[in-house]
Order: C-alpha cells, then sequence, then structure tokens
C-alpha cells in the first residue's frame, strides 16, 4: 500500500489516534470497475504476459535484427494480429483494452474536438476493431455512417455489440470503399513508414477532392506533443513508443516524421489539434 501510495494510486492519511489509512486518487478512481472511463482493461493488456515476454528477447533483436522484425515475433513465432487468432484469451483482453480506450478517448474527441467531423456524413473506420469508436462516433453525430473494416477476429459481429445498422465487418487495411473518408484510429503506428505510406496512398484513392471536403482524420500520438503535465505526458509517450518497438514493427512519430509521410504519400496539407491528452488529431488534406 505505501509503494501504491508513493505512485499516486492511493492518497494515505494519519488519523488523528495514528491509524495509517488510504484513499482513492484520481489515477485509481480511473480503474475502478464502476467508473465510466475505466482503464482497468488497457492496464491489464499492456502489463500481459505476452509482452513482458517480449521485453525480454529486445536483446536478441538488437543483435540479430535479421531474425526478425520485431522483438515480439522472435518470442512468439509470429505477429500479434496472427497470434490473437490462435489465442482467444488474448484476443479477449485486446478487444476489451481497445473498447476501454474508445470509449476514453471518443468522449473527448466528440466533445472537444467536434470541428473535425463536421460536415461529414460517412466515413470508413479503417481498422476500426469492435466498432465500438464508430458508435460513439454514430451517437454523437446521428446523420454520420460508419463503415468499420477490420480482421474477422475483432469485428462488430463476432463481439455481439450492439451496433448501429451502418457498421459493417470487412477484412483489409487495404481497401475502402471509393470516395468514403477513411478514419485511422491507432493504426499507424503498427506499422513501419513503408507500410504506413501504402496505407496513406490507399486512403489518399478513397478520399473526395479538398473542395468537397476531402480528408483523413487520424487519432495517434504526435510524440512532443501533448496536454497536461508535459513530464508525465513525455514519459508515457515514450514507454508507448518503446512498446510499438518490442511487439510491432511500428513507433510514435514526431511532428516531422507524421508530415514526411503525408508527402511521400501524396498529401498537401495538414492540421494538428492536440487537445485531446496524450493523442493528437491529424486531419490531413488531399
Ligand atoms: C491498435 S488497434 C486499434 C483498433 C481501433 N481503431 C481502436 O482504436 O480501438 C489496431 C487494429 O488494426 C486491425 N488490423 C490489423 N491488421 C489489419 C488488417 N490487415 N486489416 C484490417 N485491420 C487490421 C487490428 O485487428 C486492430 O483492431
Amino acid at each position: 500500500m505505501r509503494l501504491l501510495s508513493h505512485e499516486g494510486l492511493f492518497a494515505s492519511h494519519v488519523t488523528p489516534d495514528g491509524e495509517e489509512t488510504f484513499d482513492l486518487t484520481t489515477v485509481s478512481r480511473f480503474l475502478l470497475s464502476t467508473s465510466i472511463h475505466c482503464s482497468s482493461p488497457f492496464v491489464r493488456f499492456i502489463l500481459d504476459r505476452h509482452f513482458v515476454d517480449s521485453s525480454q528477447m529486445l536483446g536478441d533483436w538488437f543483435r540479430s535484427p535479421d531474425v526478425a522484425p520485431s522483438s515480439f515475433e522472435i518470442t512468439h513465432g509470429k505477429i500479434f494480429w496472427d497470434l490473437i487468432v490462435e489465442r482467444p484469451q488474448l484476443n479477449l483482453i485486446f478487444n476489451s483494452a481497445m473498447e476501454s480506450d474508445s470509449t476514453f478517448v471518443m468522449d473527448i474527441v466528440t466533445h472537444v474536438a467536434r470541428e473535425a467531423f463536421r460536415g461529414i456524413d460517412s466515413l470508413v473506420d479503417v481498422g476500426g476493431g469492435t466498432g465500438l469508436a464508430a458508435s460513439k462516433l454514430v451517437e454523437a453525430f446521428p446523420n454520420l455512417r460508419c463503415i468499420v473494416f477490420d480482421l474477422p477476429q475483432s469485428s462488430p459481429k463476432r463481439r455481439g455489440l450492439p451496433r448501429p445498422s451502418s457498421l459493417l465487418a470487412a477484412t483489409c487495411l487495404s481497401r475502402s470503399p471509393a470516395q468514403t473518408p477513411p478514419y485511422l484510429k491507432w493504426i499507424l503506428h503498427d506499422w513501419t513508414d513503408e507500410e504506413c505510406i501504402k496505407i496513406l496512398k490507399r486512403c489518399k484513392e478513397a478520399i473526395p477532392p479538398r473542395e468537397k471536403g476531402g480528408k483523413l482524420i487520424i487519432i495517434d500520438m504526435v510524440a512532443g506533443m501533448g496536454v497536461n503535465d508535459a513530464q508525465i505526458t513525455k514519459e508515457t509517450q515514450l514507454l508507448f513508443d518503446l512498446h510499438m518497438m518490442i511487439n510491432t514493427t511500428g513507433k510514435e512519430r514526431d511532428e516531422e516524421e507524421w508530415h514526411n509521410l503525408f508527402v511521400v504519400a501524396g498529401f498537401s496539407d495538414y492540421k494538428i489539434t492536440h487537445s485531446i491528452g496524450l493523442r493528437s488529431i491529424i486531419e490531413v488534406y488531399p
């Protein structure tokens, strides 16, 4: 308890008769299952033994990076998206983590960054997981039609979510219905620059011209930028960067790295809104 208090999970007090007592803090309130923004599923996911095990192989990966593109792949013999097909429990932990993140982040996005979605009547949530982020968007913008593309193991149908009739499951990051603006939440940080450029080029093909309101909306980290406590934000972003390096072929990118991706993928301009916490909304224009 004393360690947890030191880390800010509990506040300790000494009563007048000398007894030590502990109260919840803002941080631990976010871990309560009764909280509408409960982050426990995300914490459970990030501390899962599959990631702890792959972090042990970081040294091997550094010494022979040609063996596999990530420490995760050296440890488990395959990439995360293939492993969760075989491990339903890990898949469940992953999907619950993404849903807890979307419940939290999309409530912020739909309140403080509504402007980004103004005038858009349809979106494809590429890699949209179980469809929770899309559900939140449809709830906030009732005229919006949202299509979710993801692998079968994440599809809204399989998770049995109450879903708006406009949600569909499909596979492949590489396809997107023509002329329907794509939306990418927490996708590009999973992939190398080369893979991101391919995804971005395909997204660009699906976007109407800028004069007709065409744009790509991305929710991802812009390393070095964020709100609130600069020290904690920076440390958390660096830890996420490390997590991506160990477990995927991706990384967290700073503004210059994002800029380079957009230019190479053929986009002309972008706008970043930083007011949603650790992550940002990036509107990218054709
Ligand atoms: C970090 S998760 C983000 C999920 C969701 N956008 C969110 O923020 O909650 C990345 C998503 O990409 C999906 N994904 C990975 N490879 C894919 C592919 N080849 N085609 C479609 N989706 C893919 C995963 O299944 C997963 O749902």
